[in-house]
C-alpha cells in the first residue's frame, strides 16, 4: 500500500484554544479511513486543514507525494481531493441536473479541459453525458429536474456526493454524511458509499458519530481526544485499546455489530 494523503505533527490553534496537538497520520491509497471522538475531539477541525480550508502554525500535509500545506482549499480538489461538508452545499433554486452541470464545468475549467469554441456543441454533449452518469452512480437519475431544495434530506447528501465526484477525485473527505438523517436514510448514505468505492477504488476520509456507519464501511479507524490521537488501527485493536474504552466507556462503540 502506498500513502495517499499524511499529516505530519500538525498543531493548530484558536486563539490561546491550542484544537490539534501534534497531529500525525497516514492514509493508504483505497482504504476507508474513519476518525472517530466525543464532541469537541477536534475532527472536524482535522478535517478542514487536511482539505485547505483552514491554516495551522506547524507541521505539514503531504498528498500524493507533494506538500500542500499551504494550498488553498481549491488547488487540493483540483488536485483530486473531493469533499463532502456536514450541511450540503448546493445551490437551492437550480435542479438537480444543474448542480451538477455546474460541477462538471468548474472541474473542466480548473483542469484545463475546456474544448476550443469550435468544439462546443460536442463538448455540450460530453457534459450531458458525464451529468447523467453521475445521476445514476448516486441513484438520482429521476430527480434530475427536481430544483435542489425539494429534495428530502437524504437526497440532497446524494446530491452533493454526485458534486463531489464531478470533481473526480481520488481521495473523496466526508465530514458527518449521515449527520441529521433518519436511520433509513443512513443506511442509504452507507449503502451508497461501499458501492461508490467498490466502483471506483475512491479513498474515503470521513467522520462519523454513527458507529454502526463506521463498522461497515471503516478499514482502519483513528480516535481523537482533546485533539490529540488516542488510537488508530482496527476496528478490533481500537476496540481493545485500554485509553479508548475509557473515553467510550459503555458507549455505542462497544454494542455497534461489525
Ligand atoms: N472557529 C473556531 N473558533 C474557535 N474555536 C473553535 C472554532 N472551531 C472549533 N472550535 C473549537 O475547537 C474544538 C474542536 O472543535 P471541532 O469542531 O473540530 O470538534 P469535533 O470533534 O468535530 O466536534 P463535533 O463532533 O461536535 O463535530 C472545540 O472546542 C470547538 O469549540
Amino acid at each position: 500500500m502506498t500513502a495517499i494523503l499524511s499529516v505530519e505533527g500538525v498543531d493548530k490553534s484558536y486563539g490561546t484554544h491550542h484544537i490539534l496537538k501534534s497531529v500525525s497520520l497516514t492514509v493508504e491509497d483505497g482504504e476507508t479511513f474513519a476518525v472517530i471522538g466525543p464532541n469537541g475531539a477536534g475532527k472536524t477541525t482535522l478535517f478542514k486543514v487536511m482539505t485547505g480550508e483552514i491554516g495551522f502554525e506547524r507541521g505539514r500535509i503531504v498528498y500524493d507525494g507533494r506538500d500542500v500545506s499551504r494550498a488553498p482549499a481549491h488547488e487540493r480538489a483540483r488536485l483530486g481531493m473531493g469533499r463532502t461538508f456536514q450541511v450540503a452545499r448546493i445551490f437551492p433554486d437550480v435542479t438537480v441536473a444543474d448542480n451538477l452541470t455546474v460541477a462538471v464545468e468548474a472541474r473542466r475549467r480548473s483542469r484545463g479541459e475546456s474544448a476550443p469554441a469550435w468544439y462546443r456543441v460536442a463538448t455540450r454533449a460530453d457534459i450531458r453525458a458525464e451529468v447523467e452518469a453521475r445521476l445514476l452512480d448516486v441513484g438520482l437519475a429521476d430527480k434530475a429536474a427536481v430544483e435542489a431544495k425539494f429534495l428530502s434530506h437524504g437526497d440532497k447528501k446524494r446530491l452533493e456526493f454526485g458534486i463531489a465526484l464531478a470533481g473526480r477525485p481520488r481521495i473523496l473527505m466526508l465530514d458527518e454524511p449521515t449527520a441529521g438523517m433518519s436511520p433509513t436514510d443512513r443506511i442509504a448514505t452507507a449503502d451508497l458509499i461501499a458501492r461508490l468505492r467498490a466502483e471506483t477504488g475512491l479513498t474515503v476520509v470521513m467522520t462519523e458519530h454513527d458507529m454502526d456507519v463506521i463498522f461497515g464501511l471503516a478499514d482502519r479507524i483513528l480516535v481523537m481526544n482533546y485533539g490529540e490521537i488516542i488510537a488508530v488501527g482496527s476496528i478490533e485493536e481500537v476496540r481493545a485499546n485500554p485509553l479508548v474504552r475509557e473515553v467510550y466507556l459503555g458507549q455505542e462503540i462497544y454494542h455497534a455489530e461489525r
